[in-house]
């Protein structure tokens, strides 16, 4: 490549693809070195679209963090998050495919095949490296990767330990159109305080309770506020009012628990993470209601935010 090409500013969207828990999230956090996107060890914790910014010397990269593509079609909820997934391929510049190092399967096949029909350039990001102590066993599983597809990069990675990944980011930002950066060197999202406010109290839902509870229950932040505090930094502090809705009685009393503790907890932890994401004090408070089969009516699932797509 010329020496003038080479020294010009690149800027692009990627969504970043692939099968439930194989790390997306965790992946976009590293990558912006901040966490943005919600985490847990369950399947779907993602279930919005979220936009990451990313200033680095030779461009701006914006990811799309995208709910996972699978196979299960299920009900309204599911239907969505696969509608959400697809819609985003064909309108980005680069799809940036997560699988996990020797494992592919039908739902990573299926994530593939995706891609393959929106014809977007893909590179491919083996996560979960730190896993594979003996590394020679990555190279006939990248073989066989890269015999399903003309990948445009490949590269192992982890995301929790953060192992290569300034080589992806490298390949990816390589990856992208001339052009200048849309967003301010500051910006991390383009998601408001409000929303990721609802993201990480959601994220405590799916780390704190059962299997099947945290997908019967979403949030709502009924009202956010900010007023003026008397910190030295000037910051105002968010008062925030959020709703957890669940489908049954029985699932309020298990988020509630005995004498509230539970709920206190994980309202007091996410006040943490809010406060540590948005650099300002913030005062939270948190009710549960019950929504009869909120998850399978499709109105419901609009009034709640999940409508877009
Ligand atoms: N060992 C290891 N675990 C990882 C790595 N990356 C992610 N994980 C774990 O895998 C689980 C799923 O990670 P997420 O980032 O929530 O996965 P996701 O693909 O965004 O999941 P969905 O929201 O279901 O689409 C979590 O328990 C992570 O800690 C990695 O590089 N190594």
């Amino acid at each position: 490549m010329c020496e003038t090409a080479r020294s010009e500013n690149r800027c692009g969207y990627v969504a970043i693809v692939g099968r439930p828990n194989v790390g997306k999230s965790t992946l976009l956090n590293r990558l912006l070195g901040q966490k943005l996107a919600i985490t847990s060890h369950k399947p779907q914790t993602t279930r919005h679209t979220i936009l990451g910014v990313s200033t680095l010397s030779g461009g701006q990269i914006l990811y799309v963090d995208t709910p996972g593509l699978h196979q299960r079609g299920g009900n309204a909820l599911n239907r969505y998050l696969n509608r959400a997934a697809r819609a985003i391929l064909s309108d980005v510049d680069l799809v940036l495919l997560v699988v996990e190092a020797l494992r592919f399967n039908d739902e990573d096949r299926m994530a593939l095949e995706a891609v393959a029909e929106a014809g977007t350039p893909v590179i491919v990001a083996i996560n979960k490296c730190d896993r594979i102590t003996e590394k020679p066993r990555l190279l006939p599983f990248l073989q066989t990767l890269s015999q399903r597809y003309a990948f445009s990069a490949m590269v192992p990675v982890s995301a929790l330990d953060g192992e290569q990944v300034d080589r992806l980011e490298a390949a990816v930002l390589a990856a992208l159109p001339i052009g200048e950066n849309l967003f301010p060197p500051d910006q991390l999202t383009d998601r408001s305080e409000r929303f990721l406010a609802a993201e990480l109290l959601r994220e405590q839902l799916m780390q704190r309770y059962g299997k099947e509870l945290p997908y019967r229950s979403t949030v709502e932040i009924e009202s956010f506020k900010l007023e003026p505090t008397e910190s030295a930094d000037g910051e105002a502090r968010a008062r925030i009012h959020a709703l957890v809705w669940v489908e049954r009685e029985s699932q309020k009393a298990i988020i509630v628990g005995r004498g509230g503790e539970a709920l206190k907890a994980a309202a007091s932890q996410a006040r943490l993470e809010m406060q540590k994401l948005f650099g300002r004090s913030v005062h939270l408070e948190v009710w549960v209601k019950v929504k009869h089969s909120w998850s399978s009516d499709e109105a419901a699932l609009a009034s709640l935010g999940y409508g877009e797509y």
